[in-house]
């Protein structure tokens, strides 16, 4: 998908929610292992049409699906093709963190892009140019370069000065990454519980998307990463996972999703309706 085709999503569906599909086996409701021989790909199914038309993106993250075997790996296929298949208009991007030396980064490419149809794939920065350029050899696929993370742990490295100029070392990863692709191929992952940051980030990448984790749950505020992150083309994709996918853990699960998408498809509405990014 180009920037422009994901930016008339936005315009069209009035939403630059990402919904997170961070499928616990743990937390999804009881009554789907008696009712189905597939149960996780049966919540898949169900929030996914219970979500479509409210978010422009779906962002599994691979752990869920890894730390089940096999079986993980085939519903994770499964529900990339049943997005696909249903609903083409949407940005999916698998959260998988990788990034190695040059040719093992080219295999990851050939997971994500090559035999499964994401159309973006994360990756942490640590190792440098050669181990992100493979990713962006795939026309129309991204690289979502992890910036300044949501978590904690932020902390430990990511602020950490360089002493001659003062810069940060998220800073720096933006600075040196901006000559390995472009805004039309490379996004950044900027958590939303360092919304305060997002000037600063945006004096390095104006044009630039960035996927926002870190609402809902982690108590980050759309308003606030609207208010310093929004850009002429939105720029945003906002995560949500588990305030969307487990707001109710009984047979209403997927109304219940719904309803909490439909909170923040709305407030993003009026956050874009305020920036004339939409009429
Ligand atoms: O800095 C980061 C990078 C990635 N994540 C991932 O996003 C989702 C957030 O889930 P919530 O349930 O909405 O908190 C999850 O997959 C994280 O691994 C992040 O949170 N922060």
């Amino acid at each position: 998908m180009t920037k422009q085709e994901l930016f008339e999503n936005i315009q069209r569906k009035k939403s630059f929610l990402c919904v997170g599909l961070d499928t616990d086996v743990n937390k999804i409701p009881e009554h789907l292992f008696d009712e189905s021989d597939d149960p996780i790909f049966a919540f898949n199914k169900a929030i996914i049409d219970a979500t479509a038309d409210l978010c422009v993106a779906y962002k599994p993250n691979l752990a869920f699906y890894e730390s089940l075997g096999l079986e993980g790996w085939e519903i994770l296929e499964r529900t990339v093709e049943y997005i696909r298949t249903y609903y083409p208009d949407q940005f999916i991007i698998a959260d998988a963190k990788r990034g190695d030396i040059g040719n093992t980064s080219a295999m990851y490419a050939r997971t994500f892009f090559g035999n499964m149809d994401f159309d973006s794939v994360t990756v942490a920065p640590y190792m440098g140019e050669d181990s992100v350029t493979p990713f962006l050899t795939y026309e129309d696929k991204w690289v979502t370069l992890l910036a300044l993370t949501s978590n904690k742990g932020a902390f430990d490295f990511q602020f950490m000065k360089d002493a001659e100029t003062g810069e940060r070392l998220f800073e720096k990863v933006l600075k040196t990454s901006l000559n390995w692709g472009t805004d039309e191929n490379m996004m950044y992952v900027v958590g939303a519980t360092k919304a305060e940051m997002l000037t600063d980030i945006r004096a390095i990448i104006p044009e630039h998307f960035l996927l926002v984790p870190g609402v809902g749950a982690q108590g980050g505020s759309l308003a606030e990463v609207a208010k310093y992150g929004l850009n002429s083309t939105c720029g945003l994709l906002v995560n949500s996972s588990r305030q969307i996918i487990y707001a109710s853990q009984d047979a209403d699960y997927a109304k219940a999703a719904r309803l909490e998408a439909e909170k923040v498809q709305l407030e993003m509405e009026q956050i874009l309706f305020a920036a004339e990014l939409i009429q």
